[in-house]
């Protein structure tokens, strides 16, 4: 039987973090195909919504509808940073049922094969950035949700996640990503997270 399409929406979205509301009534649809590019300013609450569409907050008000499986890049890697870079992304992919040479290929694909004996400690910003990024894109699920995809990176490196995220959506993947930085992806939606700010009155209540 095939796969029902991906599918990921947000209806009247609302978080709190301690006793500040975020943002209220956050509403989008995104549709196999479609990727979507949150902005916002430090702080404005992009990592939250990221972690609420996620299931990994509770949204203080609204629900996420989703589809299909999900990958997501967090600021937090998961990579143990005492193994050798190999061993750490086995760890996952025995986790996600991915194979050997698929993350092999993953890993070609991040530029990542000449580090895979040294250890996560030793890797760079980017370099770690790359390594979560194999890790997503070895999982295959339809749904990925991007926190920050291009911090640390490298311009080339910038300009590849832009195209995984492109052959991404045009496999009928979805994204959504929190980035400050712009990304080449044509067709791509985007809105501000300050779009939804509570008014003064709202935000104490
Ligand atoms: N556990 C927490 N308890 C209280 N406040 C929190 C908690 N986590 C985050 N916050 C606050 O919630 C607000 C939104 O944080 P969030 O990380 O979602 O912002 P952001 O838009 O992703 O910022 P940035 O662009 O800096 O990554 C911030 O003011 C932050 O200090």
């Amino acid at each position: 039987m095939q796969a029902p399409s991906p599918a990921l929406s947000a209806h009247d979205l609302a978080c709190r973090r301690g006793d500040r509301l975020l943002f209220r009534r956050l509403s989008f649809a995104l549709d196999t195909g479609a990727a979507c590019h949150v902005t916002g300013a430090n702080g404005a609450g992009k990592t939250t919504l990221i972690r609420a569409v996620a299931g990994l907050t509770t949204p203080y008000a609204g629900e996420v509808r989703r589809t299909g499986a999900l990958a997501l890049l967090d600021e937090r890697t998961g990579l143990d940073p005492d193994m050798p870079l190999g061993l750490a992304l086995a760890f996952w992919a025995k986790i996600d049922a991915v194979e050997h040479l698929a993350l092999e290929s993953c890993c070609d694909r991040l530029g990542l094969g000449n580090l895979l004996e040294v250890p996560v400690r030793y890797l760079s910003t980017g370099q770690k950035k790359r390594a979560a990024l194999a890790r997503v894109l070895g999982q295959a699920a339809p749904v990925w949700l991007l926190d920050e995809p291009l911090s640390g990176l490298d311009t080339a490196s910038q300009a590849l996640v832009s195209r995984l995220v492109r052959e991404h959506c045009d496999g009928g993947g979805i994204a959504l990503i929190a980035s400050h930085q712009p990304l080449d992806v044509p067709g791509m939606t985007a809105f501000a997270i300050e779009d939804f700010a509570p008014t003064p009155a709202e935000a104490d209540a």
